[in-house]
């Protein structure tokens, strides 16, 4: 027995389409963007905007540059009607910019839809009616002929309205809706009788509109069928062909890019993907999947965090911290091999010249899109050296070691570990802090004298001012040079037997703030390896701290 009640679902047509061109194409230029989220996203929201909303993502679709915007459907709700009139009557539609409304195909819906318009200098009406051989059984009672004529009188009443506005550049827009749902020929009849009504030219093309309403097939069949479409319109010069991809199955941004392939000239979509159901195709992902393949898509992505913010609050719905590109997680790396790889990439994206974008895991440049690199790492308990060291030296300037970093790792993973938790950078670094910079038991260094030896310059004396629990003593070495004479003096008085096998410093800041970070590289009389690390503005001084904190590193073993 099937587990899923499978036997009440049914396979996808296929398109009769064998000699099939999209696959070979590529996505090589921006289509025209129509955004469909005051209309389609609006009606898919449990409030749906008032007026403030309506305006902020208005604003913001003006900003980011769509040239065509559906913004309502004001024949249905007052709101929207109100929102058309203001629009029109604060002069708020730039010149360069056509509004889209949409209407059923009954007479007193487009009726009202062109008092909403009236005195508008450009628009876009957009009519439909649904063409689905479930549709025309359940919904209308009507047949095939039927359908075609509620889409025919329709388009009449549209174009009749726009002869009697003359002051208004109409443009017309036809959608067989739930078009993936129609039998394809039918469809291909409807959209032709609608034009024939509509008698468009090349220079007044019309728009045909062929929704995936709901996806019911995979993103090849909606292709094929728009490939299908394509070549069989006998006035394609004469028309601009759009898709609208709904998102039931997940593949409506598959499908959109799929279907420009096919010979699509328009997305219709939203911002984030909100809309039915599923959603609306997503415009910020095949815009920003464009602009990863180095295509120019015609909108402004550079800020997609405020983006999302104003989305948000129109929709008052959150956005998915996984969604491409737009979400808080996107650019995120926890895993400690991708945040070694991602640390590498960007350094050699920083030593090359090239230019283009090549970095491990990172699709495009976080900055591109306004998200920061603080987000790029972060740590908890998958995390390994290269995020931590990656942290450090972006956040504080510790450039550490290798086998420094290998050796807090484990320290901040052990913290991880307890915790659970996620480690922000100033817990990485107070815990960098405690462990090193802070560490003065038993001992802390407070100064020093050195004096070289008479009869052989390089050997050395010192005198030493240090911290023993809380009292101060002065302790006296020998060596080759300070650092050495400091661990000579050191051991004697911990009775630990330490020697230095490695030492490196940098400075931390540059001027008067500038800094000296010390490390020291110690093994133990048993072979144990352990830092030190020291910081001060005197590079003496930081060398000889780092000494002071490996051997308490040492005596605590
Ligand atoms: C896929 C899409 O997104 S389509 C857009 C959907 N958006 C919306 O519906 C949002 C706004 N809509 C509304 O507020 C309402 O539907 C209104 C105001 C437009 C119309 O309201 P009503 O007339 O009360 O009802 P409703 O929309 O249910 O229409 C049903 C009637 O219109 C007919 N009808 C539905 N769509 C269409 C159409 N596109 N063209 C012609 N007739 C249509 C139906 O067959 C039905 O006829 P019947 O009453 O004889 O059975
Ligand atoms: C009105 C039409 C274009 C629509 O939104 C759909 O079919 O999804
Ligand atoms: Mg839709």
């Amino acid at each position: 027995m099937n587990r899923m009640p499978v036997e009440k679902y049914r396979m996808y047509d296929r398109i009769p389409l064998t000699d099939r061109q999209w696959p070979d194409k590529i996505v090589d230029k921006a289509p025209i963007w129509c955004s469909v989220d005051l209309r389609d996203g609006n009606q898919a929201l449990i409030e749906p905007m008032g007026p403030d909303r309506k305006r902020r993502m208005f604003e913001l679709l003006v900003k980011m540059g769509f040239k065509e915007i559906e913004i309502g459907f004001p024949s249905a709700s007052q709101t929207d009607f109100d929102f058309t009139r203001e629009l029109i009557e604060k002069n708020m539609i730039p010149e360069d910019v056509t509004v889209q409304v949409l209407t059923q195909a009954r007479p007193h819906l487009i009726e009202r839809t062109f008092e909403a318009l009236k005195g508008v200098h450009r628009a876009i009406v957009h009519v439909y009616n649904s063409t689905s051989t479930t549709q025309r059984r359940v919904v209308f009672q009507q047949d095939m002929a039927g359908i075609k004529q509620i889409a025919v009188d329709g388009a009449q009443l549209v174009r009749d309205f726009a002869e009697k506005n003359p002051e208004t550049d109409w443009r017309f827009q036809y959608s067989p809706e739930s078009y993936t749902q129609t039998e394809i020929e039918y469809a291909l009849e409807v959209c032709e009788a609608v034009m024939d009504v509509w008698e468009p030219t090349p220079e007044k093309p019309c728009i045909i509109n062929l929704p995936a309403t709901v996806e019911v097939a995979p993103p090849n069949v909606y292709a094929d069928s728009i490939e299908w479409m394509h070549r069989r319109f006998t006035r394609r010069d004469s028309m601009i062909l759009s898709v609208h991809p709904h998102n039931d199955r997940g593949s409506g941004v598959v499908a959109a890019e799929f279907a420009v392939m096919a010979g699509a000239d328009r997305i219709e979509g939203t911002l984030f993907g909100n809309g039915e159901r599923t959603g609306n195709v997503d415009i910020v992902t095949l815009g920003l999947n464009m602009v990863a393949t180095g295509v120019d898509p015609h909108l402004d992505f550079s800020n997609v965090p405020e983006m999302r913010k104003v989305v948000e609050y129109c929709n008052q719905l959150p956005v998915h911290p996984r969604h491409p590109y737009g979400g808080d997680l996107v650019f995120t790396a926890f895993s400690g091999s991708h945040q070694d790889a991602i640390k590498k990439g960007l350094k050699a994206m920083d030593d090359s010249n090239s230019g283009v974008w090549d970095v491990p895991y990172l699709p495009i440049d976080p900055s591109d899109v306004g998200a920061s690199y603080e987000a790029v790492i972060r740590v908890n308990s998958q995390s390994g050296k290269g995020g931590v060291a990656y942290i450090l030296e972006n956040d504080y300037g510790v450039r550490m070691p290798r086998n420094l970093q290998i050796e807090f790792s484990n320290v901040i993973q052990k913290i991880a570990d307890e915790s659970g938790k996620e480690l922000s950078p100033t817990m990485i670094w107070d815990s960098f802090q405690e462990t090193y910079l802070d560490n003065e038991t038993p001992y802390g260094f407070v100064n020093h004298i050195t004096q070289s030896d008479t009869h052989a310059s390089e050997v050395r004396a010192i005198e030493a001012k240090v911290t023993k629990g809380g009292e101060e003593v002065l302790l006296h070495g020998r060596g080759n040079g300070p650092i050495d004479a400091y661990v000579n003096a050191l051991k004697a008085d911990a009775g630990v037997d330490i020697s230095v096998m490695d030492y490196s410093e940098h400075a931390i800041g540059e001027g008067a703030n500038a800094m000296a970070i010390a490390y020291v590289e110690a093994r133990t009389a048993d072979g144990k390896r352990l830092f030190g690390v020291g910081r001060h503005p005197n590079i003496v001084t930081a060398s000889l701290k780092a000494v002071t904190c490996a051997v308490n590193r040492a005596s605590a073993l």
